[in-house]
């Protein structure tokens, strides 16, 4: 991974074996599955023979209640829970509050300002938008030493677990013990608010927190516990802001390098900005104009998936392509793999937005950067929105290249520019609304 060469030890593991082969990662005996086949079994497979399977590590931090460590009735119900919030019909009223978080850390940290590092930056914004919207938490010194906490949780996410003073674990878990002691008062807060506010919709919908709290099952009794809404509030800021900050950032690389890209996008941004008033907010409706922009985001994201690969436990044998695979082992696959196989996307390594453009333009399981089946991201409406936000901000407002000697990057598990991505950002001077 750190090597960058994870693309390349797959694709000579399937030449050499084939799209199933056996391994031992780490002391645990592993079958390998390859291919938009294996996409669509593993996906498809029910909760009794694949079970999700994270380090160690996750379940100590994220606690063992994380939607990631449920399965059948309970992940539904979790699974359900999270959606509740996270579908359209509730999301599309945030648009405004999502360009705030943006015009805020813009002025805060590019106005002004020669050079910047994209990723770093890119990071701090997705945490911005999330601490809004998850704990409905304002700028301010609670929300600066939650992102800190966070900070040292996602640092602890795949070292060694081991629980020694002054090891990065130890740091983690302490960390993560103080965000839940913050997050228990602030659910305590926040369950006074809906008290008094009679729990209307729009005091429920308001963030995450106080939509968990508020639901309840159809016998009008809790849905989620206390412990739940924390581990599940955790996990979601976990999941989200990463891999979103990803994105932009390959986006913020690829409009520096390719002009005819620059172009296009530049010009669905510039006819949205033109029909608006000055300081006038997005709405829904100008997202649903910026169709390129989205298929650009989708294009990166199919040749730079932030999630490479991904691990279930075998609870049962089972039998697959002819291979029986014993139950007590794990699968690994990547997924997105598929992403670059040039029998279904003709010239893989080829940058083409246009690619996107029919409703349904490639097979089923073959596109998975957001996963597939019942485990399928459930923030991916979320990453939508925040990434046509930022880029519609970052467009208008400014023009940029490259001016790190090294932009180069590797996995960490996931991709992490050598330099953060340093940009020369200049100020646009024609009149755009933001
Ligand atoms: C570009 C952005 C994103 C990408 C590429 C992405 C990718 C993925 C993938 C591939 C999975 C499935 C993993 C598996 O099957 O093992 C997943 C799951 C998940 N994602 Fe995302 N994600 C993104 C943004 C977000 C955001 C913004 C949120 C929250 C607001 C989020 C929350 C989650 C959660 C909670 C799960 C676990 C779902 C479950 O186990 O049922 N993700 N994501």
């Amino acid at each position: 991974m750190r090597t960058n060469t994870a693309e390349n030890w797959v694709q000579e593991r399937v030449r050499k074996y084939g799209p199933v082969s056996k391994f031992n990662f780490l002391g645990t005996p592993t079958v390998f599955l390859h291919g938009q086949a294996a996409n669509k079994f593993i996906y498809t497979c029910d909760c009794n023979t694949l079970a999700n399977q994270q380090p160690t590590s996750i379940r100590r931090l994220m606690g063992e209640r994380n939607i990631t460590e449920l399965s059948g009735i309970d992940h539904k119900r979790v699974r359900g829970a999270l959606v509740s919030f996270l579908k359209p019909e509730v999301l599309k009223q945030y648009v405004g509050r999502m360009e705030e978080e943006v015009k805020k850390h813009m002025e805060m940290h590019w106005h002004g300002k020669e050079e910047v590092q994209a990723m770093p930056l890119m990071k701090s914004l997705t945490f911005s938008i999330m601490s809004s919207l998850i704990f409905g938490l304002e700028q301010g010194a609670r929300r600066d030493a939650l992102v800190e906490h966070f900070q040292h949780i996602i640092n602890g996410v795949l070292s060694m677990p081991v629980n020694l003073p002054f090891t990065r674990f130890n740091r983690s878990l302490q960390a993560s013990a103080k965000v839940r002691v913050m997050l228990r008062e602030l659910l305590r807060e926040k369950r006074e608010t809906l008290k008094q506010q009679h729990t209307s919709a729009a005091s429920a919908n308001q963030d995450l927190i106080s939509c968990l709290l508020s639901l309840r099952n159809e016998d009008d009794l809790i849905l989620l516990s206390d412990e739940e809404i924390i581990d599940n509030a955790i996990i979601v800021m976990v999941a989200g802001h990463d891999t979103s900050s990803i994105l932009i950032t390959f986006i913020i690389k690829l409009l520096a390098n390719d002009p005819s890209v620059y172009a296009t996008i530049a010009q669905e941004h510039e006819e949205i900005a033109k029909n608006k008033a000055s300081g006038e907010l997005l709405t829904w409706e100008d997202l649903a104009k910026m169709k390129y922009t989205w298929r650009v985001a989708m294009e990166t994201l199919r040749i730079i998936p932030p999630v490479f690969c991904s691990f279930r436990k075998v609870l049962t044998d089972f039998e697959y392509e002819g291979y029986i695979i014993p139950k007590g082992w794990q699968v690994m696959w990547a997924a997105c793999m598929t992403q670059m196989d040039e029998k279904i996307f003709p010239d893989p390594s080829k940058f083409d937005a246009t690619r996107f453009e029919k409703q349904s333009p490639y097979p089923p399981f073959s596109f998975v950067a957001f996963g597939g089946g019942s485990r399928m991201c459930p923030g991916n409406e979320f990453a939508r929105i925040e990434t046509l936000v930022t880029l519609h901000y970052l467009l208008s407002k400014f023009t940029w290249k490259l001016s790190c000697r090294d932009n180069s990057f590797f996995r960490d598990p996931m991709p992490v520019f050598n330099d953060g991505l340093s940009i020369q950002i200049k100020p646009k001077k024609h009149r755009i609304s933001c």
